[in-house]
């Protein structure tokens, strides 16, 4: 069952046409990566997909009913976006922040109890936050705050996280350690990931299946080895590029070759 239809999606800002004719479908349960060049809609597709931007044609449908159908409140229970550089201003404890991933579950004056506490201390564990529990989220590193809007994204209960370059703040310590989690929550509570990354050597080590765009359009959409092929990627970056298997996550691995 696909989890999440588009159909002929087109979106621009202003003048600007920026996805053109966009149609993918999402299987439940499958962990998604999103590649491209720098410019070439990723951000604006994952920001479609969670109804933050409303496409000028088309139509995306969440579970089968129509997105722009559905309520705020209960699109957040379904679907939970972990933005690309999150700027928070306030004075709020990490805590705190992780704490808002469970507003879309209450009334307007209810508080949270001792459920959402739980579900939140949880979320903190899962991605290593726990200890940073009480520290303002002002005075945390990049990588680290990155971690705690994942542990809110995951505090949603959400079943599909769209998460734009999440390991981009990340050493690679943390980068294998969020994947890893990512995968965790995939293969376990059947959360369906949808990850855009740059990194293709990552996409193709955890990816069911992988889209990759270029100018707005889909240019390959399948698994690994159809989609991270030499052809595909010299299109698509204008760069040579040798593909091997890696024998170590035995994947497919890419060298950008200068010539
Ligand atoms: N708010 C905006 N207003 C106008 N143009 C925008 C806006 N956001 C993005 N764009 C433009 O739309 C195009 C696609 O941007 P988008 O951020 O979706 O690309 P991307 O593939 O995610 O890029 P990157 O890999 O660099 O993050 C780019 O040309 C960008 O300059």
């Amino acid at each position: 069952m696909y989890t999440l239809e588009v159909k002929d999606l087109s979106f621009s800002y202003g003048k600007k046409a920026v996805l053109k004719n966009i149609s993918l479908n999402i299987e439940k349960g499958n962990f998604i990566s999103i590649i491209g060049p720098n410019g070439s809609g990723k951000s604006t597709l994952l920001k479609n997909l969670n109804n933050l931007y409303k496409p000028d044609n088309g139509s995306i449908f969440l579970d089968g009913l129509n997105i722009k159908k559905v309520k705020p409140r209960e699109l957040a229970m379904k679907i939970a976006l972990v933005p690309q550089n999150t700027v928070i201003d306030y004075d709020f404890t990490v805590e705190d922040i992780v704490l808002m991933g469970r507003h879309p579950y209450k009334g307007r004056f209810q508080k949270e109890d001792e459920s959402d506490y739980r579900i939140v201390n949880e979320a903190m564990e899962m991605t290593n936050t726990l200890y940073l529990k009480d520290r303002i989220i002002t005075e945390i590193s990049g990588g680290e705050r990155q971690r705690v809007i994942i542990a809110k994204a995951l505090a949603q209960n959400p079943s599909i996280i769209l998460l734009d370059e999440p390991t981009s703040h990340l050493d690679i310590n943390h980068q294998i350690e969020i994947l890893n989690l990512l995968r965790k929550l995939n293969q376990e509570k059947g959360t369906t990931i949808v990850v855009v990354i740059h990194d293709i050597n990552l996409a193709s080590r955890y990816s069911d299946e992988i889209i990759l765009i270029k100018d707005g359009q889909i240019k390959a959409t399948g698994s690994p080895q159809k989609v991270i092929t030499k052809e595909n990627i010299e299109f698509a970056y204008n760069i040579n590029v040798e593909i091997d298997m890696n024998k170590y996550s035995n994947s497919l691995y890419l060298t950008p070759i200068n010539e």
